[in-house]
């Protein structure tokens, strides 16, 4: 990812992320590390800009662009990797928790931190960690909308590894991949697949209500308040 300064995901970002995965998927590739161009931050989540005051179609297409670039992720029939070498909120942990396997760097925050900001990770989301951390952690992690340090994010198994530093984590998320070089294409797929189905599943039968929900949520009066006023304090932590 390279979108600066901190990889949030607005239509277009989302569209070019789908665009890869497809041409990945085309062209047989055998694995891919999803990094950042970033030295601090592996993806900020969801533009949030993107949320605020929008036209209803715009948000409509954000919002299937989303959808559309998770399916691809999360079913890839090829072995995928997060090298998370900077901190991943929200959004930007959905992408982590939808690779294979996660690699991190220390001093790195990642979670689905939405309840803190006052709105709510959408189920998709939520069945994403439950499948990483278990119910139990993930009820109490979406609750809190709790962001873990890198020591914790390995307790809970929300991520695989820890790794000293950029050139380090990509290493290591090499070294997964050329763990998976000599499994049987078809049946490693097959089984991941099976692992992920019912969640794809959930999402493709529900799209549309889905998309509706977001709508619905995001355009009333005190969402888009709490919206602006997240904005706000961003920029003025930056100012
Ligand atoms: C009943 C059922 C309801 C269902 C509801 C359905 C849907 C609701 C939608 C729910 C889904 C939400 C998922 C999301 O992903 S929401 C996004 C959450 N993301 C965050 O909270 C991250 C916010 N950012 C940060 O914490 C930090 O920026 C950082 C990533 C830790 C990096 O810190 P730092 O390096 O210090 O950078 P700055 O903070 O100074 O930011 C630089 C610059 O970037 C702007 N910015 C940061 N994050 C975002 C963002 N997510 N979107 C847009 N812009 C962002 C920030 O404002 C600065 O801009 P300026 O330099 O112009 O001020």
């Amino acid at each position: 990812m390279n979108r600066p300064p901190v990889n949030s995901l607005n239509t277009e970002h989302l569209e070019q992320l789908h665009r890869a995965l497809v041409r990945l998927e085309n062209e047989k590739c055998r694995g891919m590390i999803l990094s950042s161009s970033s030295p601090t931050v592996f993806s900020a989540g969801l533009d949030i800009r993107e949320m605020y005051k929008p036209e209803l179609e715009k948000a409509r297409k954000f919002w299937r662009t989303l959808q559309d670039m998770w399916l691809k992720l999360y079913s890839t029939p090829y072995p995928t990797v997060a090298a998370i070498h900077g901190h991943a909120p929200a959004g930007g942990c959905l992408l982590a928790l939808s690779c294979e396997y996660r690699v991190i760097v220390p001093n790195v925050k990642i979670g689905l931190n939405e309840t803190q900001l006052g709105i709510v990770a959408p189920q998709w989301f939520q069945d994403c960690m439950r499948n990483v951390i278990g119910e139990r952690q993930a009820e109490k992690a979406l609750i809190a909308g709790h962001m873990f340090n890198t020591e914790q994010a390995l307790q809970v198994g929300l991520v695989d590894e820890v790794a000293a530093d950029k050139a380090a984590c990509i290493a290591r998320a090499e070294a997964f991949l050329a763990s998976q070089a000599n499994l049987p294409l078809l049946a490693r797929k097959t089984v991941k697949l099976g692992f992920r189905n019912s969640t794809l599943s959930r999402l493709m039968t529900g799209r549309e209500a889905d998309t509706k929900i977001f709508i619905e949520y995001i355009f009333q009066p005190k969402v888009q308040k709490g919206i602006e006023l997240y904005l706000q304090s961003l920029s003025k932590k930056s100012g």
